[in-house]
C-alpha cells in the first residue's frame, strides 16, 4: 500500500510530506526534489510572491545516499519569509500586545469568493480567515510536488514510464488540438513561459495572461498530462475504487482551484456515435495496437498499454484585483474581498502539480499490480507480466518511453 499525507501552512516555516510504502532501491536526490520544485513556481502570470520566496528542501527520512531504504521517505519544504511570519504564525502563543503592533497579523473578515475563507470560517468557527487561507492555499502543492519526484523516480527506474504535462488552455484561448508533447519534448514545454508546446497558442496565451492583469482580473485553463510506457493491466474494473481513471480523477480534482477532469476525450466523447469513439484494436504484425487514441489510454478502468491522457481544468485565481462584493463579516456590511497580491494565472504551475499527483496515484496502482520491497523486484514481476503477455499472443503496443522500456 501506498500512502502519502502533507501538512504545514502557507506562510508557515515548512511543509512537510511523508510517502509511505515505496519500495527500496528507487535513487533520488535532495537536487531532484529541488528541480521539481523550481518547475513549479515557474509560468508567466504568477504573482510577486514566486519571486522572493525560496522552497528549501530536505530530505528527512527514507533516503540514504541518493537511495530509498524502503521506509516512509520524509521532505522538508522550508520557506525563505519565514522570518517575516514567525510571530503571526508561531505555533506557541506570542503576547497579545506584540500581535496587536503587526499589521500582518489583523484579521481578514472580507471573504474572497471562489476561495475556501467564507466556507472555512463558518466551518471552523473562527473570526478571522488567516487560519483558513493558510492550509487552503496551493502553497501546500509544493509538497505534493516533492513526493511526486520521488513517485516518477519509481515509476522511471522500475517501469520506464515518463510523466509530461502542458498547458492546452489559458481563459479562452487553446493549443490546437492533436499538438501532444512526447517526453522528449519536455524540455520545450519548460521552455515556454506558459508551458505550451505550440508557440503561436502560447504567445496569444501572454497576450490574454496581460490583458488580463491591466483589466484587474484573472484566469484559470485546462492542463493535459501524458504517461508513457505503462503496460496494460494497472488499475481494475472489479470495484469503482480499484479505477484507475477514478482514482486520477480524485487525485486531480484535490488540487486547489481544479474543478473538472477529463479522461481521453472525456466530455467530447459523449457528443460522438460509438463508432467513432472508441479506439479499434487491430494485430500489427502480433502487436495488439489501438488506431487511436481516444479514450486516453483506460479501459474499464485500466490502463490499455496505450498513452495515458487526462486532464484537469482550473478555474480563475480567486483573489480579483478587481475586488469582488463580499460582505464584512465582522461588521455584517457590505464590503469588497479581500485583495492583495496573488497570481493573475497560475495554469501552468498546475500542470506541473498535476503531473505530481498522477506520479503518486500511478506508483499506487503499479504497486498494487506488481508490488515488489525492492525496485528491482517490481521490475522482475513487471518483466514477467510482459514476457506472459507476449507468451499468450497479447502484445501491447505500450510506447517505450525510455531506454529501460526498451531494452526489454
Ligand atoms: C498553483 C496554484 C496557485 C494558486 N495561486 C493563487 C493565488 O495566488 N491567489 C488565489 O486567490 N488563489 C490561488 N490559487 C487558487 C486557490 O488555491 C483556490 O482558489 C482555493 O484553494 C479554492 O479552490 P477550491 O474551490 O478548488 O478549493 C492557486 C491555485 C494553484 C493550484
Ligand atoms: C505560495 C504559493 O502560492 C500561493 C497560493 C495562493 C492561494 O491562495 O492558493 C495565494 C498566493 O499566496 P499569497 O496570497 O500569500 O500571495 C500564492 O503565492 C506557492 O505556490 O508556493
Amino acid at each position: 500500500m501506498l500512502r502519502w499525507i502533507t501538512a504545514g501552512e502557507s506562510h508557515g516555516p515548512a511543509l512537510v510530506a511523508v510517502l509511505d510504502g515505496l519500495p527500496s532501491g528507487v535513487a533520488v536526490t535532495t537536487g531532484d526534489v529541488a528541480v521539481e520544485l523550481a518547475r513549479r513556481r515557474l509560468g508567466y502570470g504568477r504573482g510577486a510572491r514566486m519571486k522572493f520566496e525560496q522552497d528549501v528542501v530536505e530530505l528527512t527520512g527514507g533516503v540514504r545516499h541518493g537511495v530509498t531504504m524502503g521506509g516512509p521517505v520524509a521532505v522538508r519544504v522550508g520557506n525563505t519569509e519565514w522570518p517575516k511570519w514567525e510571530q503571526v504564525m508561531s505555533a506557541d502563543p506570542v503576547d497579545a500586545d506584540v500581535l496587536a503592533e503587526l499589521a500582518r497579523n489583523s484579521p481578514l473578515t472580507r471573504p474572497r469568493p471562489g476561495h475556501a475563507d467564507l466556507a472555512g470560517m463558518q466551518k471552523y468557527d473562527v473570526d478571522d480567515a488567516r487560519p483558513v487561507l493558510e492550509r487552503a492555499s496551493a502553497r501546500e502543492t509544493a509538497s505534493r510536488v516533492a513526493l511526486g519526484t520521488v513517485a516518477r523516480a519509481f515509476l522511471r527506474q522500475a517501469l520506464g514510464v515518463e510523466i509530461v504535462s502542458h498547458v492546452v488552455g489559458i481563459g479562452a484561448v487553446t493549443a490546437p488540438a492533436g499538438v501532444v508533447p512526447r517526453p522528449a519534448d519536455a524540455a520545450a514545454v519548460d521552455e515556454s513561459p506558459v508551458r505550451c508546446l505550440d508557440a503561436a497558442a502560447g504567445a496569444a496565451m501572454v497576450e490574454e495572461i496581460d490583458r488580463t492583469r491591466k483589466d484587474g482580473d484573472t484566469l484559470g485553463g485546462v492542463v493535459e498530462v501524458l504517461a508513457y510506457g505503462l503496460p496494460p493491466g494497472v488499475g481494475s474494473f472489479t470495484h469503482g475504487d480499484r479505477r484507475l481513471d477514478a482514482r486520477l480523477a480524485a487525485a486531480l480534482m484535490g488540487i486547489q482551484a481544479i474543478k473538472g477532469v477529463e479522461v481521453g476525450d472525456g466530455f467530447e466523447l459523449a457528443r460522438i456515435r460509438g463508432s467513432l469513439a472508441h479506439d479499434e484494436i487491430v494485430n500489427d504484425g502480433g502487436v495488439l495496437r489501438r488506431v487511436s487514441g481516444r479514450s486516453g489510454g483506460t479501459e474499464g478502468g485500466m490502463t490499455t498499454g496505450e498513452v495515458l491522457r487526462v486532464r484537469a481544468a482550473m478555474k480563475p485565481i480567486s483573489t480579483v484585483p478587481r475586488a469582488l462584493r463580499t460582505v464584512d463579516t465582522e461588521t455584517g456590511e457590505a464590503a469588497v474581498a479581500i485583495n492583495q497580491r496573488s497570481d493573475v494565472c497560475a495554469v501552468p504551475a498546475a500542470g506541473v502539480v498535476a503531473e505530481a499527483m498522477v506520479a503518486l496515484v500511478l506508483a499506487e496502482a503499479v504497486l498494487d499490480k506488481f508490488g515488489g520491497d525492492s525496485v528491482a523486484e517490481t521490475r522482475r514481476n513487471a518483466d514477467a507480466y510482459a514476457a506472459r503477455l507476449v507468451e499468450r499472443g497479447l502484445t501491447p503496443a505500450t510506447e517505450p518511453a525510455t531506454e529501460r522500456a526498451a531494452e526489454r
